[in-house]
Formats: structure tokens, C-alpha cells, sequence
């Protein structure tokens, strides 16, 4: 039964990981992507496992009611956005769901509170940051697949990636994530090169020009960068591009070339070039400003980081003799944002350049009660170095997905925090390590926020307290 390649109709029943809608067939789960729930759907199965099956939708029969049509015309294909076609309070009731899940199945927490969703009040083109591929062969439409004839797909495809294939590039007309004017400076580019013979980037045999286009803009200003990452360093070629973009589009600020010899598929380059204006764009969190650099990291919906990071504070009731440790504290934003009333403030963090970012950012800040100390989390965070700055008062960490190291959760344990927030963008691992620390301390408030509409991302704060 539901062999690899059956084709079969399907009724949507609820929504499983990473937003794919599940349905049952004799009992065994079938998940399919781009649907929902109460769709009754023609599928094909693509994957047979022991325990399920995954497959590919073909047909929406009959639409279930949090259905819509998606703005993109790539939504179905592109990487970018995998939920376009569910309708946004949809999205935030689901994204709580989620986190509920995960609570209660991983972390065996029973009927816990947990707050709505913080939505975005923008939840088209929110992006700050949009980081386009180019590349010499582009990904075919379902119709052009299933045409009889050849269709040629060499050509200068600029776009994304589609999940999963790094070799070939969406050429994407348009796109929902960042500000128009972004998808309109990756098409000049594309007519550019097309009409000057530059020539894209060949994944396989690392040949070619142009490999990435990154665009950066600022929320609370004006400033705009467009980042050239090219395989070779040819001024003759990267020049006249740079001039010809800013006469097309005056609101661009600044124009980097980055270099980027290596086969390895990062818009990171060996080193870069300024081509115009200063070299970076600046930005603000709450009152706190910052100089983003080409390939500095910065959160990437700043609107909804302020928001996030509302939280986080209110969760961690800071008071004036408050000593703060920010475990994972990246380039220090959310440390800065949380300095203001603390008495001193730890920001640990394993990225060099992050923490050379984040001491630069307190500084051009006038924030002198922050320090930062590199390491990895596992062996810094510990009683040495709590003997250096003090046991903390209050602790909030903020590790990548995959959470924390069980010595770091050992740790927080030892040290009897009292006050703690967990800020994650994983609710599965939050929920794991969360159960580890409820012998110690209890959880008093849950807040979803989506810092990622029209995808199954969800970020949650946890506000931790002492048991008494
Ligand atoms: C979710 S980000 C934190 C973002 C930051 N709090 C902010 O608001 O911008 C997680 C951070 O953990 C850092 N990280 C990952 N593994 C680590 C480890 N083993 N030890 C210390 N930091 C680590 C990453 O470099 C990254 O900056």
C-alpha cells in the first residue's frame, strides 16, 4: 500500500513539522508540503519509510478553509516561503500550536499556558537582508518538465536556490521578502550581465563571474547596499555595473564588491572592495545604532527584533544592582538593549568577529557597563568565570537551534539563577532543555513571536523563575 510513486487522494488533517500538512491513511501518516488543513488533495508519494510517507502535491481537489492564493507566483517552488498559501492568523495560531506541541510532547509538560503569538505587523517584506544566487542553469517549471520536448536551462539564473538544489537557481521575477526594490535591482543586474556578456558562476566547474548579489536595507533609515560577491576581482567588469546601478536606482547608499575565490557557496568573500559610498549601512534597535558592514550579522527583521527583545526585557525585570550574564549574545544587540538598567552585563559568544563586533557596538554605543568574553559556551560559562564577574541575578540565553549543551543546562542549574528568560528559535530543543531545568526553576510565562512570516519558523521566549 502507498508504494514510491503511487498517486492518490489525500484529506489534510492537521499540520506537522516544519509546516507540512499531514494526513492519515490506515493509520499511517503521509506529509506533503504547500497544503493544509481541510484540503482534499491529489498527491504522489515520494518517499515510503517504515512508519510514513511523504509526498508531493499534484492537485488542490477541493480547498480547506485557511487555504489562499499565494502573492508570489514562485511561492510553491521557491525555498523562501513555504507557507504563502495559508492565510497570516492561520500562521500565528499554528505557530502557538507548535510550540504547545513540543512542550508537551517533548518537553512532557501538561497543560501549559501559553501566550498568542506576537504577529508582524508587516508580514510581507520584511527581510532586511536578501541574499540572491546567481547561476549558469535554472530550475524548470512543472510545465516545462512534463513537456515532451528538451528545454534548454542554461542561461544567467538569478534568484534562490530551490530546497535541496544548490546546482541550479530560481529565476525568480519577484519576490514578497524584502522591499520591491530589491527584486528590481537583482533583475538589472541579471539584464546587465546578460547584455555586457558577463557570465554567471558555474557551480560545477567553478568558473564564471558573477556568483551573488546581496542586498541590505536599514529600517529606521534610508540606507540601502548592494553587495557584488564576484569569483574574480575585475574592475573592469564590477565597475561600470556599480555606476550604471547607482544612476538606475538613486536610493542605493553604498556598493561592495567581495571576492570570493573559493568553492565553497558562501556570499562571504576572501576580502572586498568599496566601489561606492561608505562601505556599510547604518540601523537602530530601541535607541541603540549600528554600523552593518557587508557581512556583518544582524537580525534580520529588525521591526520584529525590537519586539522580541520587549520581551525578553519585560520577562527579565532587570533592577539597578543587577549583575547580567547574555549567554549567545551574537553582536551584543539584545545585550545593549538589556544594559540600560542593569548595574553590569557578560555577553559570551563563540564568534570572534562577533564579539570583536559587539565590543565595537558598546562602544560606539557609550555602553561602558557591558563586557563581552569569547569561548565556547560548553567550557567558558561556569563557575570560573562566575568567580571573575559575580553570580548572575539574571541570566537570558539565546542558543542557535540546536540549544544548549547539557553542561551549559547543568550549569544554570548550579548556579540557582533568579531570574532567567530563554529566548529560542527552536521550540523542540527549548522544550528539551526546558525539562531538564524544571526541577530548579519553574516556567511562568510563554511568548511565541513570528520574526518569520510565511514560513513554519517560530521564535519563543520562555520566562523562567527560581522554584521557591
Ligand atoms: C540565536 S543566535 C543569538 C543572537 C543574539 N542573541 C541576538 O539577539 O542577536 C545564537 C548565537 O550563538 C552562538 N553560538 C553557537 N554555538 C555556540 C557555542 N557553542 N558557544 C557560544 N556561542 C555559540 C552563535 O554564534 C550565535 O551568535
Amino acid at each position: 500500500m502507498l508504494k514510491k510513486g503511487t498517486e492518490t487522494e489525500l484529506t489534510i488533517e492537521g499540520v506537522a513539522f516544519e509546516g507540512k500538512g499531514i494526513a492519515k491513511v490506515d493509520g499511517l501518516a503521509v506529509f506533503v508540503p504547500n497544503t493544509t488543513p481541510g484540503d482534499r488533495i491529489r498527491a504522489r508519494i515520494t518517499k515510503s519509510k517504515k512508519n510514513y510517507r511523504e509526498g508531493k502535491l499534484l492537485e488542490v481537489l477541493e480547498e480547506g478553509p485557511r487555504r489562499i492564493e499565494p502573492k508570489c507566483q514562485h511561492a510553491r517552488v521557491c525555498g523562501g516561503c513555504s507557507w504563502q498559501h495559508v492565510d497570516y492568523d492561520y500562521q500565528l495560531e499554528f505557530k502557538k500550536e507548535q510550540v504547545r506541541d513540543h512542550m508537551e510532547r517533548i518537553g512532557g509538560f501538561d497543560n501549559i499556558d501559553i501566550n498568542d503569538t506576537i504577529g508582524c505587523d508587516q508580514p510581507f517584506y520584511y527581510r532586511n537582508k536578501m541574499e540572491y544566487s546567481i547561476g549558469h542553469r535554472r530550475w524548470l517549471s512543472p510545465e516545462e518538465i512534463n513537456r515532451d520536448e528538451y528545454v534548454d536551462d542554461h542561461c544567467f539564473a538569478a534568484g534562490l536556490h530551490v530546497p535541496g538544489r544548490f546546482d541550479k537557481v530560481l529565476n525568480i521575477q519577484d519576490c514578497h521578502l524584502q522591499h520591491p526594490i530589491s527584486y528590481k535591482i537583482l533583475d538589472f543586474v541579471r539584464t546587465w550581465c546578460i547584455n555586457h556578456d558577463v557570465p554567471p558562476y558555474d557551480t560545477i566547474d567553478h568558473k564564471g563571474y558573477m556568483r551573488n548579489v546581496v542586498i541590505r536595507n536599514s529600517y529606521h533609515t534610508d540606507d540601502l547596499m548592494v553587495n557584488l560577491v564576484t569569483l574574480k576581482d575585475d574592475s573592469e567588469i564590477v565597475s561600470p555595473l556599480s555606476e550604471a546601478l547607482v544612476n538606475e536606482f538613486p536610493e542605493i547608499t553604498t556598493v561592495i564588491n567581495n571576492i570570493n575565490d573559493r568553492k565553497n557557496p558562501t556570499a562571504v568573500g576572501r576580502y572586498e572592495k568599496v566601489l561606492y559610498g561608505p562601505g556599510y549601512i547604518t540601523d537602530r534597535i530601541g535607541s541603540y545604532h549600528f554600523k552593518i558592514d557587508a557581512n556583518a550579522f544582524f537580525q534580520t527583521n529588525t521591526r520584529q527584533a525590537e519586539e522580541l527583545y520587549e520581551v525578553a526585557k519585560k520577562y527579565a525585570d532587570i533592577q539597578p544592582d543587577d549583575t547580567v550574564y547574555d549567554l549567545y549574545c551574537g553582536v551584543g544587540t539584545l545585550s545593549l538593549f538589556l544594559s540600560e538598567k542593569a548595574k553590569n552585563l557578560l555577553g559570551i559568544e563563540l564568534s570572534n568577529v562577533a564579539i570583536k563586533n559587539a565590543r565595537k557596538n558598546a562602544e560606539s554605543n557609550d555602553v561602558d557597563n557591558v563586557d563581552f568574553q569569547q569561548g565556547d559556551m560548553q567550557h567558558v560559562f561556569g563557575e570560573l568565570i562566575t568567580k571573575k564577574y559575580g553570580a548572575p541575578d539574571c541570566l537570558i540565553t539565546d542558543p542557535p537551534r540546536a540549544g544548549m549543551h547539557p553542561d551549559v543546562v547543568e550549569n544554570i542549574n548550579k548556579l540557582k539563577v533568579p531570574k532567567l528568560v530563554y529566548v529560542s528559535c527552536n521550540s523542540s530543543t527549548m522544550a528539551r532543555d526546558l525539562e531538564k531545568m524544571s526541577e530548579v526553576y519553574d516556567i511562568e510565562e510563554l511568548q511565541p513571536v513570528d520574526m518569520f512570516p510565511q514560513t513554519y519558523h517560530i521564535e519563543t521566549v520562555a520566562k523562567l523563575r527560581l522554584k521557591n
